[in-house]
């Protein structure tokens, strides 16, 4: 698992009440469980545990790993790299401060602050003849590394690695890249690693030599946390720069309109800006052009005749290169002119792009296989009739196996492309190779014509950003649902896919 997702997991179990403290708890105790075994195993007679504890979560599983060893009879001594105010993780903090509270203290416990690194040279460990047999554990740094290693954070880690002790590293060896199991200048070397939920990305990349033996615990993550969007995995949005000029925001460009249909570019349009982009400018036929510039909000390029063809091409293509991504398909309707124009556009906009509705209907599917920048959003009848399979969602069944299967029916559909597949229902799946979320915002005052035209505008716009197609996917259906609840609040069923626009800014802002 990517360390980003796993954040995004651990906020997410938040959103279903299961806060990060009793999280730290359950890992914490998990940790202490699987070093008393790696303890008894290795040593067979009770050995002195040496825990280093760093500034964040990492170090917060140690000082619940302390409580628990300490009621095995362990004798737990704590080297603190960061004293109590240096605590930046408020978890951490709390189970610091039990450990503080326990006074008069009756159990074999001391804590040691290393604040210089003459502290660290001169602690036991760094002097390690004067110990028999011992353990390490290592709860220096987690998940949450990142830059160059600090000077005294480094010599810790020496020191370690000279030690006899044999080390157990918690959740990620400290100095080891949670992502991409490089070591940029050095980590702990351990002889077992205790990962926890699932183990970290850069942890399978890295390999035994570098992790020991990787000891994964379930910490009690429900899997509903994992598979389903929620409000954690907006920590994926870009923030916007305090500094941003005009157009840093994203520039997008939205091809679609016919003489029929007007609506569906606009509302795209303004549900790109409601996302957030800075320049929304709109290719459209002419018979749709005026009234989509009655929006002062677009910047429409008004083309000639009554629908799109393949003759607009150039002046299209011209345009999508001054967009940093590019939506395809609302309102254009389906004729063979602009269905022509649609697959030459696809195959020549070297931009991100999202392909909506009539785009789907007529876009093959071989023009953009290779992409992994295209966003799909088809309902189940334009899955259909695209990839040219029928199968259902299913998520009625108690069984985690029956729903992983439905889901991965899905996937082999989806894996003959490359990009992201929004498919929309009462639940909607996301899916791009072998990564899938499920969403559950949004309500069935949705079915009004035009929402999916905003999700289209929502995607595009988190596209001109800069995220990627899977993380743009899903956080835009996830907040067009938001919107829709908003607009339900406000006036019930009633609500229409501009009254989705109008709450787009406000759900991404609270
Ligand atoms: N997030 C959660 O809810 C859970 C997290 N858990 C633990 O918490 C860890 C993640 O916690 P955090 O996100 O607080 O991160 P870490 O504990 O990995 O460390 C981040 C801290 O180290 C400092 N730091 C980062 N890079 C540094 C560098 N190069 N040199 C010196 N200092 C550096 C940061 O300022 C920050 O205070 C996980 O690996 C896991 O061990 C577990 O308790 C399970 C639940
Ligand atoms: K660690």
């Amino acid at each position: 698992m990517d360390p980003i997702d796993m954040t995004v997991t651990d906020l997410n179990c938040e959103y279903l009440g299961l806060s990060r403290l009793c999280l730290m708890e359950s890992a914490g105790k998990s940790l202490a469980e699987e070093v008393g075994k790696i303890a008894v195993y290795t040593f067979s007679k009770p050995v002195k545990i040496i825990i280093f504890t760093g500034s964040g979560g990492n170090g917060g599983d140690g000082f619940v790993a302390a409580r628990y060893l300490l009621n095995r009879g362990y004798d737990v001594d704590i080297y603190m790299l960061k004293d109590k105010n240096g605590i930046h993780s408020l978890e951490a903090k709390t189970n610091y401060e039990i450990l503080e509270n326990m006074k008069p203290r009756f159990s074999r416990l001391t804590v040691h602050n290393l604040n210089t690194i003459d502290d660290i040279n001169n602690c036991e460990v760094a002097n390690s003849d004067s110990f028999s047999e011992f353990i390490i554990i290592d709860g220096i740094l987690g998940t949450g590394i990142h830059g160059k290693l600090r000077e005294n954070i480094k010599r810790a880690i020496e020191v370690i690695n000279s030690s006899n002790g044999l080390t157990v590293s918690v959740d990620v060896p400290s100095g080891l890249d949670p992502l991409t199991g490089q070591i940029h200048d050095v980590a702990v070397k351990p002889q077992y690693t205790v990962s926890f939920h699932k183990v970290k990305t850069g942890i399978h990349k890295a390999g035994e030599e570098k992790v020991g033996g990787i000891v994964t615990c379930d910490i009690g993550i429900p899997i509903e946390a994992e598979y389903f969007i929620n409000y954690g995995d907006m920590i994926k949005l870009n923030k916007r720069s305090l500094k941003s000029h005009k157009g840093n925001n994203g520039k997008i460009l939205i091809v679609g309109g016919s003489k029929e249909y007007s609506g569906a570019p606009s509302i795209a349009g303004l549900a790109a800006i409601g996302a957030g982009a800075d320049l929304v400018y709109v290719a459209a036929p002419e018979s749709a052009a005026l009234a989509i510039s009655t929006h002062p909000d677009l910047i429409v390029n008004s083309l000639k005749g009554d629908y799109l063809t393949a003759e607009h091409a150039e002046d299209i293509l011209m345009m999508a290169d001054k967009a940093d991504a590019v939506l395809l398909g609302p309102g254009a309707g389906i004729n063979d002119e602009t269905g022509k124009l649609l697959n030459i556009l696809a195959s020549k906009i070297k931009k991100p792009l999202v392909l909506d509705a009539d785009a789907l209907k007529q876009v093959k599917p071989q023009i953009i296989k290779n992409r992994d920048d295209v966003i799909l959003t088809p309902h189940i009848f334009e899955f259909k009739s695209f990839f040219g399979k029928d199968i259902k969602l299913d998520l009625d069944s108690y069984d985690f196996a029956e729903v992983d299967e439905n889901i991965s029916e899905f996937q082999q559909v989806v894996r003959q492309i490359n990009g992201a597949v929004v498919v929309k229902g009462a639940i909607d799946l996301v899916i791009q190779k072998n990564k899938f979320k499920l969403n559950k915002s949004g309500n069935p005052g949705m079915t009004v014509g035009g929402t999916g035209d905003a999700l289209a505008g929502i995607a595009v716009s988190l596209l001109s950003k800069g995220l990627n197609a899977f993380d743009a996917a899903t956080l835009a259906i996830f907040i067009n649902g938001l919107a829709g609840d908003e607009a339900y609040l406000e006036k019930g069923y009633g609500f229409g896919a501009t009254d989705v626009v109008a709450h787009i800014g406000k759900v991404i802002k609270g």
